[in-house]
């Protein structure tokens, strides 16, 4: 039974990836937020609805670092990043939900995960994973001739934008048409801006209410279009996919893996 920390815990994903852990039959051995939130010191599984664990949210990376087997994160990835170099110090494996990393914050993750297994991954569903490796297949197939246009929506809480799965997305499709993402994403249209450009990928991100997170990813040719769309009705599939990494990565070799690895669709 593998010993399951969650930093984030009293957050949207931190609360239901502690009741997914229970669920799964891990040990919750501890749950960390920030120092000064309003709930360190409660009961962090009578927080999140599953009934008492007897483990207190505590504001202590290290003592919840050294108490765990697998550090679960679902913060921001300033935060990521400092929990990524504790569990290194530690020699402890992580498991990194957290979006809005800029390139230089990922290959920073890279760097610090050369000690120890760590899964960082911006969508932890099987659904998206699978859309992942459609999307390159039917980017491949289409090739040059349609046009890519990629939209998000996410609930009006959401602080990155667009979103760590559009992101991915787009990355994915540019690279199987032999496209770099960084120079050919359009992340804004205003004004007498000019036709659209045959490489660029347009980003567009919608924020509203309570949606969980919805991606489409439109092909769009002459006469007809292909529309790739996946629809997160919970979190719930985040929170056992997390929980399904984390399980999978206690006692991989050392490295930087994502969800593609732990389910096998590399
Ligand atoms: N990879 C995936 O499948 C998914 C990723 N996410 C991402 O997870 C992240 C969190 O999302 P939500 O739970 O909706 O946000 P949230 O704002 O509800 O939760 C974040 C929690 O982190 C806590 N926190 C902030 N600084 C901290 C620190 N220094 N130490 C410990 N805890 C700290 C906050 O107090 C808050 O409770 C976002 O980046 C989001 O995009 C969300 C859903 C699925
Ligand atoms: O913030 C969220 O809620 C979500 N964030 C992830 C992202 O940025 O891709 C995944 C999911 O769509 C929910």
């Amino acid at each position: 039974m593998i010993k399951v920390a969650v930093c984030g815990a009293a957050g949207r994903m931190g609360q239901r990836i502690i009741v997914a852990a229970k669920e799964a039959g891990c040990t919750v051995s501890g749950a960390l937020e920030r120092p000064g939130h309003e709930l360190v010191g409660q009961d962090a599984g009578l927080i999140a609805g599953c009934g008492s664990l007897g483990v207190a949210i505590s504001d202590d990376l290290n003592a919840v670092v050294e108490g765990c087997d697998v550090l679960i994160d679902f913060t921001t990835p300033k935060v990521s990043l400092k929990n990524l170099e504790a569990c290194a110090l530690k020699k402890k494996a992580i498991v990194i939900g957290s979006t809005g990393f800029t390139p230089e914050e990922r290959a920073l993750a890279a760097e610090l995960a050369k000690d120890i297994p760590a899964v960082l991954a911006p969508n932890m569903s099987v659904g998206v994973n699978v859309c992942f490796k459609i999307l390159k297949d039917v980017a491949k197939t289409l090739g040059d001739d349609f046009d890519v246009e990629i939209v998000e929506l996410h609930h009006n809480k959401k602080k990155d934008a667009p979103s760590g799965t559009a992101v991915r997305m787009g990355e994915v499709v540019a690279e199987a048409l032999g496209r770099d993402y960084n120079k050919v994403a359009n992340y804004h249209r205003e004004g007498i801006c000019g036709e659209r450009t045959k490489e660029e990928i347009g980003m567009q991100t919608v924020r509203g209410g309570d949606i969980v997170g919805e991606h489409t990813v439109y092909f769009i040719g002459m006469g007809e279009r292909i529309e790739i769309s996946h629809r997160a009705m919970t979190r719930d599939m985040f929170s056992r996919g997390s929980v399904r990494a984390a399980q999978w990565v206690v006692g991989k070799a050392p490295g930087l893996y994502d969800m593609q690895d732990v389910l096998g669709l590399r």
